[in-house]
């Protein structure tokens, strides 16, 4: 019999305050999977991501994680079963150098990379402890962002636009962390709206459009879909 999903997100509906942003999301994510959520500006992504970690106003439906209704856990709790967060914006302490960004976060499982192996995963941060973390590129903020969290022994990763305003050289560089990520087993959901960068790390591709996901498409069918998927983005 075919493994459960890791995480089964059923009729999720969301709102902030009196809008009501996601309208019964579905879709699921196997263990040690990548899938990305693409879709337009404002169709749900973020919220998505946000309503699995609780920092929305109201959720409703289900999400079913590790025997855990995600929905029943608050915010505070959700880094404890495993999951890690890297935001949009990154959250990158100005005041605190590299290595006091990377420790910054408590390892909340056994098993996170020491940081050692985070340097070997990305070594533009080597040798750059005492550099204040503001003072990185974007990219290698971005690094930065991931690491911290590799360090607390998540290994279910939600990432919220990796690539955007980065160098493509950094981007090459990124891809090829997260498919080393993907073979020690980490299971990743990817926002994206880079689709080469999408393409290069993913197993499954789950469209979303105004709070919905309205289709899916494995990694190996996205070239032959392309007219398809660009009507969703509007290209
Ligand atoms: N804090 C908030 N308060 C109210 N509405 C919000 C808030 N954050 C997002 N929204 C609205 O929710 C909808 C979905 O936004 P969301 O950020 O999830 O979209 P997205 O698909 O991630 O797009 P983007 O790539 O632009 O971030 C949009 O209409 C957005 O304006």
């Amino acid at each position: 019999m075919a493994e459960p999903a890791l995480l089964n997100v059923s009729n999720l509906e969301a709102w902030y305050g009196e809008s009501h942003v996601l309208h019964g999301v579905n879709f699921n994510v196997r263990r040690g999977e990548v899938v990305t959520l693409i879709g337009r500006n404002g169709a749900g992504k973020t919220t998505t991501l946000r309503s699995l970690i609780g920092v929305v106003g109201k959720r409703t439906g289900a999400s079913t994680y590790k025997g855990n209704d995600l929905l029943k856990v608050p915010a505070h709790k959700v880094a404890r079963l495993g999951i890690g967060y890297v935001p949009e914006e990154r959250g990158i302490f100005s005041r605190l150098n590299v290595i006091e960004n990377l420790m910054f976060p408590p390892a909340w499982q056994s098993g996170g990379m020491s940081v050692e192996e985070i340097y070997t995963l990305f070594p533009n941060l080597k040798g750059r402890d005492s550099t204040p973390g503001t003072r990185l590129s974007g990219g290698e903020q971005q690094m930065l962002a991931i690491g911290r969290i590799l360090r607390t022994g998540a290994d279910f990763i939600l990432l919220d636009e990796p690539t955007e305003g980065i160098a493509p050289v950094i981007i090459e560089e990124i891809s090829a962390a997260l498919r080393i990520l993907k073979d020690r087993g980490m299971t990743i959901i990817l926002v994206e709206q880079n689709l080469r960068f999408a393409a290069s790390v993913a197993d499954r591709h789950f469209v979303l459009d105004q709070g919905k996901v309205v289709d899916e498409i494995s990694n190996s069918a996205l070239d032959a879909n392309m007219d398809r998927l660009n009507r969703y983005l509007g290209v």
